[in-house]
C-alpha cells in the first residue's frame, strides 16, 4: 500500500524565510497563493496587467508583478500559467532569473515531462499537484480542510527537494487531506488520460449522448437534463464518499440491476480500445505535439468544437433550470 503524507509529515520551516513566486493568478494560482499566504509563507504573485485575474489578485491583497520580476525576487518559482504558454514565459522571463539553489515548481508535469522546459542542473524541480479544480482548492482550505495532492521530485540539487515539496503541499492545504508521491511522468500521463477519457472528455460526451437519446425519442429536454446531468453529481458524490459499492447501496435495486447489465453495453470493448489509444497517444507525446501545434496556429479546432458545445441544447436547458431550482445547500 502506498504511503500518504499528512500535516505531521511536512515542516513549513523548510520554506521559512523563502519568497515564493506564484506565476499566474488563475484557477490554481489564486488558490495556492492565498492558501500559502494564509499558512504564513511569503508569497509574491505575477499576473498580466489589465486582466481580470490581475484585478482579482489586487482585490485579494497582492501586488502583482511581472513574471521576470517575480522570478528575480523569489527563491521558489511556481509556474501556474496555462501549460501551453509556460515554455515561452519560462524562456523569456524566468530562466535568466534563476539562481543556484532556487526551486522550480509545477502543478502539472506536462512541460517538464515532454521536455518543453529543460531546467538548469543547479535548481530543485518539484511538483505539487492538487487533485481538484483550483476554486475547490481555495474553498475547502478556507473551510479548514484541503484537496489531496500529488507531489514529485524531478531534480534534487539541494538535497532537500522532497522536504520543500512536502512543505509546499502543506502550504496549499494538501497535507490536511493527504499527499501521495508520484513522478512527473506518471502524473502527466495519468492526468492527461483522466481529463480526456473519463473526467471531462468521456463524461461530457456521455452526458450529451444520453441527453440527445432521450430528447430525440421525444421526452422533455428538462427531464433529460435532470436524468443525464443533474443527477450525475449526486451519484458521483456517493462514489466519491465511499466507492462504487457505497453508491450502489444508496440507489434502488432496480437502478443497481440496470447499472450491472447496461454499463458494459455503453462502455464496451470498442470504448476500452479507444481509451487505450488515447493513452498511447499521450505516452508517445502525440497529444502534446497536437496541443502545442493547435496553440501555435491559433486554436482553430479547439475554438470550433468549444463553440459548437456551448450552443448545445443541454447548455440552454440547464441554464434555465438552474435559475429556477432552489440549490442544494453545499454548506
Ligand atoms: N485548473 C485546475 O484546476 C488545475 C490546473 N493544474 C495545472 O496548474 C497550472 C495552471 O493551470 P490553471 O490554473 O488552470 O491556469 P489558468 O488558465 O486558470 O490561469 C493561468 C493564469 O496565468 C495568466 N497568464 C498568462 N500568461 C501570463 C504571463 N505571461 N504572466 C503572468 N500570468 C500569465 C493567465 O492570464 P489570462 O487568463 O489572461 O491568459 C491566467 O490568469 C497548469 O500547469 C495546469 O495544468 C493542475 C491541477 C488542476
Ligand atoms: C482539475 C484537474 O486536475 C484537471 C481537470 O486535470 C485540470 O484542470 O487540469
Amino acid at each position: 500500500m502506498v504511503e500518504m503524507y499528512y500535516e505531521e509529515d511536512a515542516d513549513l520551516n523548510y520554506l521559512e524565510g523563502k519568497k515564493i513566486a506564484v506565476i499566474g493568478y488563475g484557477s490554481q494560482g489564486h488558490a495556492q497563493a492565498q492558501n500559502m499566504r494564509d499558512a504564513g509563507l511569503d508569497v509574491v504573485v505575477s499576473e498580466l496587467e489589465g486582466t481580470a485575474n490581475y484585478e482579482q489578485a489586487v482585490e485579494d491583497g497582492f501586488e502583482p508583478v511581472s513574471a521576470a520580476e517575480a522570478a528575480k525576487q523569489a527563491d521558489v518559482i511556481q509556474i501556474l500559467l496555462p501549460d501551453e504558454v509556460q515554455k515561452d514565459v519560462y524562456f523569456s522571463d524566468i530562466e535568466e532569473n534563476l539562481e543556484a539553489g532556487n526551486a522550480l515548481v509545477f502543478s502539472h508535469g506536462f512541460n517538464i515531462h515532454f521536455e518543453q522546459i529543460v531546467p538548469p542542473e543547479d535548481v530543485d524541480v518539484y511538483m505539487v499537484a492538487p487533485k481538484g479544480p483550483g476554486h475547490l482548492v481555495r474553498r475547502v482550505y478556507a473551510k479548514g480542510s484541503g484537496v489531496p495532492c500529488l507531489f514529485a521530485v524531478y531534480q534534487d540539487a539541494t538535497g532537500n527537494a522532497k522536504d520543500y515539496a512536502l512543505a509546499h503541499a502543506k502550504g496549499v492545504g494538501g497535507t490536511r487531506a493527504g499527499v501521495l508521491e508520484t513522478t512527473f511522468q506518471e502524473e502527466t500521463e495519468t492526468d492527461l488520460f483522466g481529463e480526456q477519457a473519463v473526467l471531462c472528455g468521456g463524461t461530457t460526451e456521455l452526458v450529451r449522448a444520453g441527453f440527445e437519446t432521450l430528447v430525440d425519442a421525444g421526452y422533455q429536454p428538462e427531464i433529460a437534463y435532470f436524468e443525464c446531468l443533474h443527477e450525475l453529481k449526486l451519484i458521483v458524490d456517493l462514489m466519491y464518499e465511499g466507492g462504487i459499492a457505497n453508491m450502489r447501496d444508496s440507489i434502488s435495486d432496480t437502478a443497481e440491476y440496470g447499472d450491472l447489465i447496461a454499463g458494459e453495453q455503453v462502455i464496451n470493448d470498442k470504448s476500452r480500445e479507444a481509451m487505450k489509444n488515447l493513452l498511447d497517444d499521450i505516452q508517445k507525446g502525440e497529444f502534446a505535439k497536437q496541443w502545442m501545434l493547435e496553440n501555435k496556429v491559433g486554436r482553430p479546432g479547439y475554438s470550433k468544437r468549444k463553440a459548437i458545445d456551448e450552443e448545445h441544447q443541454i447548455e440552454q436547458v440547464g441554464e434555465k433550470l438552474r435559475d429556477k431550482m432552489n440549490w442544494i445547500d453545499e454548506e
